[in-house]
């Protein structure tokens, strides 16, 4: 990378041979804001009009449930004195029809599509509350939507589901200095919580590439993960309560900002990564550590997994409490990124691995010597075949961009299978190898045009054991699909993984709910399914 250091004084007293590691001094008060323009999700017009998605009730023979009623012009008449007429979407049930409902009724992968005719956006958890109770009465169908960001269709409608989107309710409700507890509404995107926190010293405890457009009602409803889980914990730690409503119109008042609160069951995890299948929730409160002072990234190159594993071990002895990401990428997926961007590879040679490690302090000295002691080890023990260091804010988010920019590259490709699992961490690229092995010998992976599969590719979350296996199509293709599921779900299966480590199970993955809960689970989920929403009229055609 252009501007980066030589090797260090410690890498020199060291007598590595050779080492390309470059390092910088900590940047005092670097902040954590890499990449944050890189996923604008829904507002980013990749391809050609939505208008090309097939429905998803065709891709994947679903019928409509005829418990349902339809949306009528009296329905639209309600909902339109309820909110005001610019709350609403409409599109073929009255004169008035708008065509600009479909952003709504598809996803960022183009893969999922709906028929809905009404979009509606409330303002408070009050109309969020009268338009459940209204449509739980008329056997209305509902999806809550956010930031329309996610990866398995869970956030657009299957048929004529009503969308419910949470864009118009954005306020920061209220932020602690002293606890660093925030409350805030479910549609505040993930982006601008994280800088009004930033103002007040804080963090967001959560961070991924959709970050410029998804919403944190969005992100509690499918328990997100993101990029420094392995720092900052899960949501169903760090999210301290929630407001949510009910289908019948219920406020679920569990707004709390307590760190404990022991007394009985703690109902607010159920809404935490359920999908909107028992409520919407329209309020979150969180607990944001201090924003760090210092921080670093190094980007290395490796020569097997094995060294992967390796250096990963060393990251969590070495770095320990100032490690904050450690994430993996393969050749394949690195060469796609070069591909889209065009920009120049961060080291001089080609690798089969890379992987990214970013430590975040308060001491920079300290922070410095623990890494300066790792980049020895590794270097010097022939983990790392090669890395480099950023030295400043421009390069810390150019070598995040080789993490973050994956998803993107492959979505200029075409389609893509996307699965994002948890696998023991011995284990976790050997599905990249089965799959690639198994498509190719079926005949579906090849160089030129006449083959529907492009590529192959792995990376994820190593810290998490959390590999996103991905495999990028020319066009969606029910072929390839039929290739890799079930196998892939029984192969997780085998060495009991999980199905979805963080991105849910929404239309994707509806039907494979099993290969990673047994029976007596499903039948609980079930049952507080039915207890929660009777009428089954949240978020219907999805994995419950
Ligand atoms: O696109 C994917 O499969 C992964 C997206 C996201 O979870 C990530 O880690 O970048
Ligand atoms: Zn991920």
């Amino acid at each position: 990378m252009s501007g980066a250091r030589n090797i260090s004084n410690a890498l020199r007293r060291a007598r590595l041979p050779r080492p390309r590691v470059h390092l910088r001094p900590v940047l005092p008060q670097s902040p954590l804001t890499h990449a944050t323009a890189l996923r604008s999700f829904s507002s980013t017009p990749l391809r050609a009009s939505t208008k090309e998605i097939k429905y998803t009730s065709e891709a994947y023979n679903i019928q409509r449930d005829p418990k349902f009623a339809e949306v009528t012009a009296d329905d639209v008449a309600f909902f339109k004195s309820l909110l005001g007429s610019e709350s609403a979407v409409v599109d073929g049930v009255t004169a008035d029809a708008t065509d600009d409902i479909e952003p709504f009724n598809s996803d960022w992968m183009r893969k999922y599509r709906g028929h809905t005719r009404l979009v509606l956006k409330p303002q408070s958890t009050e109309e969020v509350s009268k338009v459940l109770k209204y449509c739980n009465e008329r056997k209305l169908a509902v999806v809550p939507q956010g930031g329309n960001t996610g990866l398995v269709g869970g956030s657009v409608p299957v048929f004529d589901e009503i969308v419910v989107n949470t864009s118009r309710m954005n306020q920061i409700r209220s932020f602690d200095q002293a606890s660093g507890v925030l409350v805030a509404d479910a549609g505040v995107i993930l982006e601008t919580a994280d800088s009004y926190l930033a103002e007040r010293g804080h963090l967001f405890p959560l961070d991924l590439g959709a970050k410029g457009s998804c919403h944190i009602g969005g992100n509690v409803s499918t328990n997100a993960g993101g990029l420094r889980l392995l720092r900052y914990g899960s949501l169903h730690g760090t999210v301290l309560g929630l407001e949510a409503v009910l289908p019948d119109g219920t406020i679920v008042d569990s707004l709390s900002t307590l760190r404990k609160n022991n007394t009985g069951y703690d109902l607010k995890q159920l809404f935490i990564g359920s999908e909107g299948t028992i409520g919407l929730v329209t309020a979150v409160s969180i607990l944001c550590p201090p924003r760090p002072r210092a921080v670093n990234v190094a980007y290395f190159g490796l020569e097997s997994f094995e060294h992967v594993q390796k250096a990963y071990l060393e990251a969590k002895n070495q770095l320990s409490e100032i490690l904050s990401a450690f994430e993996l990428m393969d050749g394949r997926s690195q060469g796609l990124v070069h591909t889209s961007t065009g920009n120049k590879y961060p080291l001089e040679g080609e690798y089969p691995f890379y992987c990214l490690i970013e430590t975040s302090g308060s001491n920079a000295e300290h922070d410095m010597a623990k890494l300066e002691a790792f980049l020895e080890h590794v270097m010097g023990e022939g983990i790392v075949a090669d890395g480099v260091l950023a030295q400043d804010e421009t390069q810390f988010q150019a070598l995040w961009r080789w993490r973050e920019g994956i998803t993107e590259s492959l979505s200029h490709l075409g389609g893509t299978y996307k699965y994002d699992v948890s696998i023991p961490l011995a284990e976790l690229y050997q599905l990249v190898e089965d799959c690639n092995s198994r498509l190719t010998e079926m005949g579906f992976v090849g160089d030129d045009d006449s083959f529907p599969v492009r590529a192959v590719v792995g990376y994820g979350h190593m810290g998490d054991s959390n590999l996103h296996l991905n495999v990028s199509v020319r066009q969606y293709n029910k072929e390839v699909e039929k290739a890799i599921e079930p196998w892939v779900y029984e192969w997780i299966q085998k060495r009991n993984g999980s199905i979805s480590a963080e991105h849910g199970l929404g239309i994707a993955k509806r039907q494979y709910i099993g290969y990673s809960q047994n029976e007596t689970m499903v039948n609980l989920m079930k049952q507080l399914k039915g207890l929660y929403d009777p009428n089954g009229i949240m978020n219907p055609y999805k994995y419950i």
